[in-house]
């Protein structure tokens, strides 16, 4: 799985890398603007755009000076602009700018006019991840002059302003696109930068993941090359005890449709039996609904180690007698995942944390994990609580949103690539509960179950946004999960 560093270390790795293989930094350059004019030639046609590069002193801007180079036959036209004397400037940027073709217009900024036409594209290679600073002076009043002009903006690894770690102090380059080499920088991340970076891409700059994996910092990227491996496959005589018998408790009077939802999801993700406790009166509704589901009666709620695991709390309402909640918590050994109003008791009573089973799966929402954990002043704070209570209580804390990251008990947090914004929308929770019980009830470990679910869950928004956009609802998320099983070829 691809490893997530921080800026310190993504120095160490390039110059490790470098030594190892016996390449220079201006060849890793190279090799990072090459892949980037890749990924530029899938998403523009070349030969329509005028190209304006804005490249800083350090190695950001000789990726920026390399990619003019590279790009000057294809595009209507490059303009380099330039902040700093030669002098000024890093090695492999000044080596980058010997080699520049006549094709080039190299300009100094204060003599730039800033005219754009709609279709010329700004590229920003101004300050990378190492920025050490908030930008000041003349960096500062280009990237408000840029952001306030419309053109098509691409930000080369991470828009300058904004530090590799940490939450942007000042202002930053605003960009329709990121292109982030090898992996996502850490603040990428975080919900406050998301009018910075516009769409992310991850380009490989040729850096073996294998080489990159020697550096823990116990943070990484979840991508579809890493599911298949995660799941557990089943032969062609696999009855419905080997796919799981599952429980979810929830669905109080009114709120019915957040069992229909996870009950459903649930089923769609191959559980093989699913029970669901509800208020008497919602019956009627959840048979019609979902007939595959089975209620449960007191029977199978005194026998819950009959179970493979439980999912609790989408639609449950805050009245849940406690003693009752308690009672499942203290009688069930396995394994649970805990979701909307399960969380909010808990956050209601914090003793209850302590009898919540070993290795359980906590899927709050932001909100949700406030109420828990209190209020925090950033995402990067957020995370670290995260973290934090993941090791306390030794358990599986999926915080939901963009990249949704799982936080493991033994300190590792991964950062999940699917999803898109049409998942904001009622009940889509719901369904990632029933998903991920489902995958625990299949007999997958807690890791396996959580990477998983927040995949496939993501994996399935994007399926539905691409025919429903913004008029997705969390049943189209659910229509769509067969579908993730086809795309990722699992069995
Ligand atoms: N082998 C390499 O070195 C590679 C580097 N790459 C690129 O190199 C970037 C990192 O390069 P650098 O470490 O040179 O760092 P940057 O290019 O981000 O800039 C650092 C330079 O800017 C100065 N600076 C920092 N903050 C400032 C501020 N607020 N105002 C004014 N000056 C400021 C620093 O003193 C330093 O001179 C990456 O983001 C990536 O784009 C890629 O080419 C991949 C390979
Ligand atoms: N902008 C977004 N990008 C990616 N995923 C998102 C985004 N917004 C919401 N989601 C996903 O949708 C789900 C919403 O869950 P939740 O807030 O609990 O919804 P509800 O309570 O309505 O069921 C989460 O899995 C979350 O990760
Ligand atoms: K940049």
């Amino acid at each position: 799985m691809l490893s997530i560093l921080s800026g310190d270390l993504v120095k160490q790795l390039d110059a490790d890398f470098i030594a190892q293989q016996g390449i220079s930094s201006l060849e890793l350059m190279e090799s990072a603007a090459k892949n980037f004019c890749t990924w530029f030639r899938g998403n523009f046609v070349p030969s329509e755009h005028r190209l304006f590069v804005f490249s800083g002193p350090g190695n950001n801007g000789g990726d920026g000076v390399a990619i003019a180079r590279l790009l000057c036959h294809e595009v209507k036209a490059v303009t380099l602009l330039v902040f700093e004397e030669k002098e000024n400037c890093s090695m492999d940027y000044r080596l980058n700018f010997e080699r520049l073709p006549d094709q080039v217009e190299v300009t100094s900024v204060d003599k730039f006019d800033f005219k754009f036409e709609e279709t010329d594209i700004v590229l920003d290679a101004i300050f990378g991840v190492g920025i050490n600073r908030p930008i000041d002076g003349v960096y500062r009043w280009v990237v408000e002059k840029l952001n306030a002009l419309e053109a098509i903006k691409v930000a080369i690894d991470i828009p300058s302003g904004i530090p590799a770690d940490d939450v942007l102090d000042g202002e930053a380059f605003k960009a329709d696109h990121t292109v982030t080499f090898q992996f996502p920088k850490f603040s990428l991340f975080f919900p406050e930068h998301a009018v910075y970076t516009g769409k992310v891409h991850v380009v490989d700059i040729g850096i073996p993941d294998t080489f990159l994996s020697r550096y823990q910092d116990n943070k990484y990227f979840l991508q579809a090359k890493d599911i298949p491996a995660l799941h557990k496959r089943f032969h062609a005589f696999s009855h419905k005890g080997d796919f799981g018998k599952i429980m979810l408790f929830g669905g109080s009077l009114g709120k019915v449709g957040a069992m229909v939802l996870s009950s459903k999801a649930a089923l769609r993700t191959g559980s093989g039996l699913v029970h669901v406790q509800i208020a008497d009166a919602e019956r009627m509704i959840m048979q019609t609904a979902v007939p595959e589901v089975m209620v449960a009666g007191a029977q199978e709620i005194k026998r819950l180690e009959a179970f493979d695991a439980l999912g609790i709390g989408p639609g449950w309402g805050t009245e849940v007698d406690l003693s009752f909640y308690s009672s499942i918590l203290k009688r069930f050994h396995k394994p649970v995942v805990i979701d909307a109003d399960g969380l909010n008791l808990l956050a209601k009573k914090p003793e209850m944390l302590q009898f919540v089973p070993k290795g359980s799966i906590l899927t709050p929402h932001v909100k949700e994990f406030e109420r828990l954990v209190g209020n925090v002043s950033s995402h990067k704070e957020r995370l670290l609580k995260a973290q934090q209570f993941a090791g306390e209580y030794g358990v599986f804390l999926i915080l939901k949103g963009a990249f949704t990251s799982i936080s493991t008990p033994d300190g590792k947090q991964y950062f999940n690539s699917t999803g898109n914004q049409y998942m904001a929308t009622a009940g889509s929770g719901d369904v990632l509960t029933g998903m991920i019980t489902a995958f625990l009830g299949q007999g997958y470990n807690p890791l396996q179950a959580a990477l998983c679910g927040v995949f496939h869950h993501g994996l399935a928004g994007e399926l539905a946004g691409k025919q429903k956009r913004r008029g997705v609802i969390a049943s189209d998320i659910i229509a769509c999960i067969p579908q993730t099983f086809l795309e990722l070829d699992i069995p």
